[in-house]
C-alpha cells in the first residue's frame, strides 16, 4: 500500500484486501501509525446467503463486525493482539482487536454470547449525522449496522448503530458508538455493550493495571458475585473475568516489559471488563493458541450492571479513546498515576 495517491495526496482512508482475499479498510495517519478493519470477502462464498443478499450493491463495502483487527504506532509496532488462528468468515467473530458486543454483553440474556453485532456485516455510511470530532482528523471511517429480517426474528427492534472509527494525528483510536432506536411500534429497547478490546503485551504476568483498585466487580467465574477489589495493583497470575462497577474514566494497562502504557479513556461507558483465559481455557478455545494468552489481556469499556434503556427516537452514545504512551514507569520518568491523573 502506498501512502500517496497518483497525485500526491495523502491517502487516510484505504479499501484493500488482506494476503487471504479478504476486502480490508485502512485508516493511515501522517506519523505512519495505521489501523485495519477486516470485512469479510463476497467473492469466496457464493452461497452464502448472510453475504450474498446485497452482492449486486458493486459499490458497497461490507464489513465484517466492524471489528478494528490492527493498531500500529509509528515505528510498525502492532498494539492490539489478533490470534494466529483468528477467522474471518461467519459464523465466527474474529478472535482478537476489537470485536463489538451488542446489544448483550456476555451471556446475560437470551441471545448468542456477545451479541450478534461482531459477526454481522456492516456497511459504510454514507452520511453519518455530524459528530462533535475535531475537525483535523482526517483518518476515519463511518460505519453502520441495521437489522436484517433474520436479526429482527431473534432481537425484535428496529434500530441504527452507527460507529466512527477514527485515527487521530498523534496515533490514538478513537471508537464512537451511537446506537438510536427507530421502533414505529413505540417500544423501548434495553441493551449491554462492550468494546472487547484485546490489548498485545509482551507477557501478561509482567501486566499491571491502574485505576481499578478498590472497585466493586463482579467475578465471573463465581456466577458474577460482587467481591470489593483488594490490595492497591492489579496484576496477573491466573485466569481473570471480572466486570468492574462504576469504573474512572481513565485506565492505564502498563506492559513493564516493554515499557509501554496503554491508556484507555472512556465515556458512557461506567463499567470495565477484564478478561484473561489463561493456561487451561485457552487450550478450549478453538481459535486461541495453546500460549496466547501469555501475550494479550482485554481490557473492556462496557455498560453491563445497568443496562441502557432507548425509547423510540433516542439515542444512546458511547465513546473509547485509546493512546499508547512510551512508560518510563520503570525508570520513574513516567508515572501511571499522571497518565490518569492528566487530562
Ligand atoms: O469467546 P468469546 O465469546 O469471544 O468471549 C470471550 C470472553 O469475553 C469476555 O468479555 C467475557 O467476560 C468472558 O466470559 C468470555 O469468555
Amino acid at each position: 500500500m502506498t501512502n500517496t495517491s497518483s497525485s500526491g495526496e495523502m491517502v487516510y482512508v484505504k479499501h484493500t484486501k488482506d494476503i487471504n482475499g479478504f476486502p480490508k479498510v485502512i485508516l493511515r495517519e501522517v506519523r505512519g501509525c495505521s489501523a485495519e478493519l477486516s470485512r469479510a470477502c463476497c467473492s469466496c462464498r457464493p452461497n452464502c446467503t448472510f453475504l450474498c443478499l446485497e452482492f449486486s450493491l458493486l459499490e458497497q463495502v461490507y464489513l465484517y463486525g466492524a471489528q478494528v483487527t490492527s493498531w500500529k504506532n509509528e515505528h510498525g509496532e502492532e498494539l492490539l493482539f489478533l490470534s494466529s488462528k483468528a477467522i474471518f468468515k461467519p459464523p465466527k467473530a474474529i478472535r482478537g482487536g476489537i470485536p463489538i458486543c451488542f446489544p448483550q454483553f456476555g451471556n446475560h440474556g437470551s441471545l448468542e454470547q456477545h451479541g450478534f453485532a461482531r459477526n454481522r456485516t456492516w456497511t459504510v455510511d454514507p452520511d453519518p449525522p455530524p459528530f462533535a470530532t475535531i475537525s483535523h482528523n482526517k483518518a476515519f471511517i463511518d460505519l453502520i449496522l441495521k437489522p436484517s429480517e433474520e436479526d429482527a426474528k431473534i432481537w425484535p427492534h428496529r434500530y441504527e448503530f452507527r460507529l466512527r472509527i477514527t485515527l487521530g494525528p498523534g496515533g490514538d483510536l478513537m471508537l464512537t458508538s451511537r446506537i438510536r432506536n427507530t421502533n414505529i411500534d413505540g417500544k423501548s429497547f434495553t441493551f449491554t455493550f462492550a468494546y472487547h478490546t484485546y490489548f498485545s503485551v509482551t507477557d501478561i504476568s509482567e501486566v499491571r493495571v491502574e485505576g481499578l483498585e478498590t472497585l466493586d466487580y463482579l467475578d465471573n467465574l463465581k456466577n458474577r458475585e460482587r467481591v470489593t477489589e483488594q490490595g492497591d495493583a492489579i496484576t496477573f497470575e491466573s485466569e481473570v473475568d471480572k466486570t468492574y462497577l462504576s469504573t474512572p474514566t481513565k485506565i492505564a494497562i502498563i506492559d513493564h516489559e516493554r515499557k509501554r502504557t496503554f491508556v484507555l479513556r472512556k465515556d458512557g461507558l461506567p463499567d470495565a471488563v477484564v478478561w484473561n483465559p489463561w493456561d487451561k481455557k485457552a487450550k478450549a478455545i478453538p481459535d486461541f493458541g495453546d500460549d496466547e494468552y501469555k501475550h494479550m489481556l482485554c481490557v473492556e469499556a462496557a455498560c453491563v450492571e445497568t443496562p441502557i434503556t432507548l425509547k423510540p427516537g433516542e439515542e444512546w452514545k458511547g465513546r473509547q479513546e485509546l493512546s499508547a504512551v512510551p512508560s518510563s514507569y520503570c525508570s520513574g520518568q513516567l508515572d501511571p498515576q499522571v497518565v490518569l491523573q492528566s487530562g
